[in-house]
């Protein structure tokens, strides 16, 4: 399948329950993959907060014993209890404060270890998937993953685990401990939770659709942000400013509508909470209050089963706001773990073959097609042998196919049928690493990445010596220019990068093709018009680049075609002419009458 399927789940709101199960299955898998190498820091935390819990549950009895036994002493001028409960109850406070202080230290290192291993997987494997992908998926949403899902999942992972932990903990401890002073007041608790029980069951189920649907619109905001600012010189040069200021304006309003229906769904479901804790807090006065009239009850007891009617349904509400967090994070999951499933469409051999030393560069397509929606062939079936040492232009109408048929040699995308082999060996069973070693693919673009000149040349090959960089520049003719740079090869090219000139920007990724001495260079050349000086040195360039070793060239300029030991001419998926530019030139055929058009544009 060359042509890549979106993601599942990825734009959708509304999930199938096989697909949520499906969903759900991935996503706990990858969250168990980032906890493992935590575990032991995650047992740490736990017991940390059942430490802390049971020490602020156990305070407010300390409070109803002292006033209960150590106040009336007093009376007698005993204050021994009262200084005995007050020490105790500081020492519990700072016990508490401590237990607090690290906790917070050992949940941050926790989201701190799980995610860097995530993000650097994540990373990698963008990286290594298939070209077919990064066309379907834009690169905006690859930010959107790296950063604002990764970012979801680690405030998650700072303090929402161990704020689970506590809720859950404080919640059945305060349960335990109103239980044991007044069993009536424990049985009101009972009565109370079949209304949270259903108003949580509501909220959860709103609120999953509501933060997937918000998370959703935020990725497609990032992905206008980067694709308006990748493309801002077509945004300029087209004056599609405004166009694009307004669908960026209606993706952040979907937005902000979003978030407000989540935010809505929280106001309706705190304050109702809320109420419910009043009303219980009520009843449980009532309760103690006859208690102490009919002297069933102390008053330190009535006072600590206040706090713990108060305290109980604090954990609810930040359980909700836990669920808020815990929401973002599934769905942040969902998505990350989604991207990480995606298959590298272009997959590595179980078992490389490895290339012999006579290894020289010749191509064969054997009876090979190629679709990138299934049923509409872009390469029909091909025959075809490129000796060793050849260089081979490909020519044709624009759409006929003859990036196809190069990005297949360099293998962006694997042969829906057939086989395409390199000295013999189907590319396929060549190892990533040895294939682009042996084939190198020049784009049009000639992108430079942040750094110096060296760096950009050296790309391919972070290890070769200064030296040979400098030869690679001299073998393609770009020393001159790059000597006199500010600063040589060490130029920083983030600051003067946008300034090279397109023939400058090909020449250094001439030399750095250069540097890898591939055995097959494939190459398409760029369109843009060079003034005359500029366009002798890229051809220059390339022939030095090319000689010796199997080139195919996408052509766009005249002189290369003629250059060339061989031309293609590709319509419509299928090559319909193959010889060399004078016999094709003599037969007068397609390539003839191109030929003729192109001299007459000349002005020849
Ligand atoms: N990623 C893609 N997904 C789907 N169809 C594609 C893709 N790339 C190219 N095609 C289609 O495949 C056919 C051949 O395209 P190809 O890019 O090989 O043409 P080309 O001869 O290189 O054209 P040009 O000279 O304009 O670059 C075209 O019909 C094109 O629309």
């Amino acid at each position: 399948m060359p042509r890549h399927a979106p993601p599942l789940a990825e734009d959708k709101v509304d999930l199938s329950p096989e697909e949520q199960r499906e969903v759900r299955a991935r996503s706990l898998k990858l969250l168990k993959e980032i906890l493992t190498p935590v575990r032991w820091r995650i047992l740490a935390t736990v017991v940390l907060v059942v430490v802390a819990t049971a020490i602020s549950t156990f305070m407010p009895l300390l409070l109803s014993y002292a006033i209960d036994h150590a106040v009336a002493p007093l009376v007698n001028g005993d204050a021994s209890l009262l200084a005995q409960m007050a020490l105790l109850y500081v020492g519990l406070a700072v016990c508490a404060s401590i237990t607090t202080y690290a906790n917070v230290v050992l949940t941050t290192s926790i989201s701190q270890k799980a995610l860097y291993g995530l993000r650097a997987r994540m990373f990698e494997h963008a990286q290594k998937l298939p070209v077919g992908f990064h066309e379907t998926y834009t690169s905006g949403r690859v930010v959107s993953r790296l950063t604002s899902d990764l970012e979801t999942l680690k405030s998650f992972l700072d303090s929402g685990l161990s704020q689970l932990a506590s809720t859950i903990l404080s919640m059945v401890f305060t349960a335990v401990a109103l239980v044991l002073l007044d069993w009536k007041s424990g049985l009101a608790l009972l009565v109370m939770l079949i209304p949270i029980w259903f108003l949580t069951a509501w909220f959860r189920r709103r609120s999953a659709v509501a933060f997937r649907a918000q998370r959703v619109v935020n990725a497609q905001l990032i992905g206008r942000f980067v694709e308006t600012f990748t493309g801002i010189r077509a945004v300029k040069a087209f004056r599609y400013e405004s166009v694009s200021r307004e669908r960026y304006g209606d993706i952040a309003e979907d937005y902000r509508v979003k978030v407000m229906d989540a935010i809505k769904l929280l106001g309706i479901y705190m304050p109702t909470l809320g109420a419910i804790g009043n009303v219980y807090l009520g009843v449980v006065l009532t309760i103690g209050g006859f208690a102490v009239l009919n002297g069933h009850m102390e008053v330190g007891v009535l006072l600590a089963l206040t706090i713990y009617a108060t305290r109980v349904f604090e954990p609810i509400f930040s359980l909700s706001d836990f669920y808020n967090q815990f929401q973002s994070a599934v769905s942040a999951l969902e998505k990350v773990s989604g991207f990480l499933a995606e298959e590298p469409g272009v997959a590595e051999p179980a078992h490389p073959v490895v290339r012999t030393a006579e290894a020289d560069g010749s191509v064969v397509f054997k009876d090979v097609e190629f679709s990138y929606i299934s049923g509409r062939p872009a390469l029909h079936r091909t025959n075809l042998e490129v000796p060793a040492g050849q260089q081979l232009a490909l020519v044709g109408k624009t759409g006929a196919g003859k990036s196809t048929l190069a990005k297949l040699v360099a293998r962006f995308y694997d042969v829906s049928s057939g086989k395409l082999l390199l000295d013999g060996v189907d590319i396929r069973d060549l190892s990533e690493e040895q294939l682009r070693r042996e084939v190198v693919m020049v784009t049009q673009e000639a992108f430079l990445f942040s750094g110096t000149v060296a760096d950009n040349i050296r790309l391919a090959r972070p290890s070769a010596s200064d030296n040979e960089v400098l030869e690679a520049a001299k073998a393609v003719g770009v020393h001159d220019f790059i000597a006199q740079l500010p600063e040589g090869y060490d130029t920083d090219l983030a600051t003067r990068g946008g300034r090279l000139s397109s023939g400058q920007r090909q020449l250094i990724s001439f030399a750095r093709a250069f540097l890898v001495d591939p055995t097959v260079l494939v190459l398409d050349e760029a369109t843009a018009s060079l003034d005359i000086p500029s366009e002798k040195l890229v051809q220059r360039g390339l022939a030095q680049l090319s000689a010796g070793r199997t080139t195919i060239i996408i052509a766009h300029r005249l002189s290369t075609v003629l250059d060339s030991d061989r031309v293609l001419v590709v319509d419509e998926g299928r090559i319909i002419e193959d010889g060399s530019p004078t016999a094709l030139v003599q037969s007068g055929g397609v390539f003839a009458e191109m030929v003729k058009a192109w001299d007459q544009a000349m002005g020849n």
